[in-house]
């Protein structure tokens, strides 16, 4: 619970999770899954705008089936698109604009000025429409179905951190979830909000979704916003597990549950498992603060040692440091 301080004044902010299922089927055409996607949207983004969200966050590649489970390149690849002038950074901007509100859009890149190569990213648009910049995901699956290693690389943009009117803001994209230095990194760069947006199913990763991103504002010091997709999704042409399992064309269920994080180790309810949904949560970022005054986290954390650990474990002739009594 946030406390009152008598010189700084609250700083409220309300954001926006919106988890979505695809509202077509897998196989229609990139136009018409555009048009119907962009359709809902501009509705979930009209709800917000109505319900005064400052910033807004999609689910991982949302405007788009989560394919990579087939590792077909075709129809796939096309729906890559320029963060800063496709088409889904130039529908954004006017909503972002008309709204007031920062929004957070992960889609599959295509970077022409780099050779054509792709990547997993999340574009932020400011509060006046303008593109702010993007992040690239850190940590790409190589688990089960989530083949994306096939699509693209590891991202190269660090941990940035993005200075908007309405706090500190950063994404750390699905799979990252899973590294705690990934979390560090947004929360070295001075993060207070980072959003997580997912796509993960039940089998897979449920029981480590409540945890994961409470357990990281906690310890960073910051709200995390959790997203995961919802629904389940089938695809034309059946793709096998490498699991000895028979072939298959779905992927298994996302869960949604999406849900927010404080740096005092509460959370909101979740959002439902098998419906859309726009969760609004009004965060006082002043809590960053006071919890780390609190619990001295960051102060404690010896951050010396552990990057004299790593520096000294990535050598190729390290020895692990194991004591073992000798006869
Ligand atoms: N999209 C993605 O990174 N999913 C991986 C599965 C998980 O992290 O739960």
């Amino acid at each position: 619970m946030c406390q009152e301080e008598e010189l700084r004044s609250p700083r409220i902010v309300r954001v926006g999770l919106f988890q979505n299922k695809i509202p077509l089927p897998t196989w229609s055409s990139i136009k018409e899954m555009r048009e119907a996607v962009f359709k809902m949207a501009s509705d979930a983004l009209g709800l917000a705008g109505s319900s005064g969200v400052n910033v807004f966050c999609f689910q991982e590649a949302w405007n788009m089936p989560f394919a990579f489970c087939t590792r077909e390149k075709q129809h796939w690849c096309e729906y890559a698109e320029s963060a800063e002038h496709g088409p889904t950074t130039s529908f954004l901007k006017e909503f972002a604009k008309r709204y007031n509100m920062v929004i957070i859009s992960p889609i599959l890149e295509r970077d022409e000025i780099h050779n054509d190569t792709i990547w997993n990213t999340a574009v932020v648009i400011d509060n006046h429409g303008d593109y702010l910049g993007k992040h690239r995901k850190n940590h790409i699956p190589r688990v089960g179905d989530f083949n994306e290693s096939t699509y693209y690389f590891e991202g190269n943009t660090g941990h940035p951190v993005f200075k908007t009117e309405f706090g500190k803001l950063a994404i750390n994209i699905c799979y990252g979830r899973h590294h705690p230095l990934n979390w560090l990194g947004f929360g070295l760069n001075g993060a207070e909000i980072v959003f997580n947006p997912s796509a993960t199913i039940g089998q897979l990763s449920e029981a480590l979704w409540g945890v994961e991103a409470r357990n990281a504002a906690i310890a960073n010091g910051y709200y995390t916003c959790a997203i995961n997709r919802v629904g389940t999704e089938t695809f034309a042409n059946e793709f096998t597990s490498g699991d000895g399992k028979p072939a298959h064309k779905d992927f298994g269920h996302f869960y949604g549950s999406s849900y927010v994080a404080a740096p005092d180790g509460s959370r909101s309810p979740g959002l439902s498992r098998t419906k859309n949904g726009l969760l609004v949560a009004e965060l006082d970022l002043n809590l960053c603060r006071q919890v780390k005054d609190f619990w001295g986290f960051q102060m404690t954390q010896r951050l010396d040692m552990y990057a004299d650990l790593l520096k000294e474990v990535i050598k190729p002739d390290y020895k692990p440091q194991v004591i073992s009594k000798t006869i």
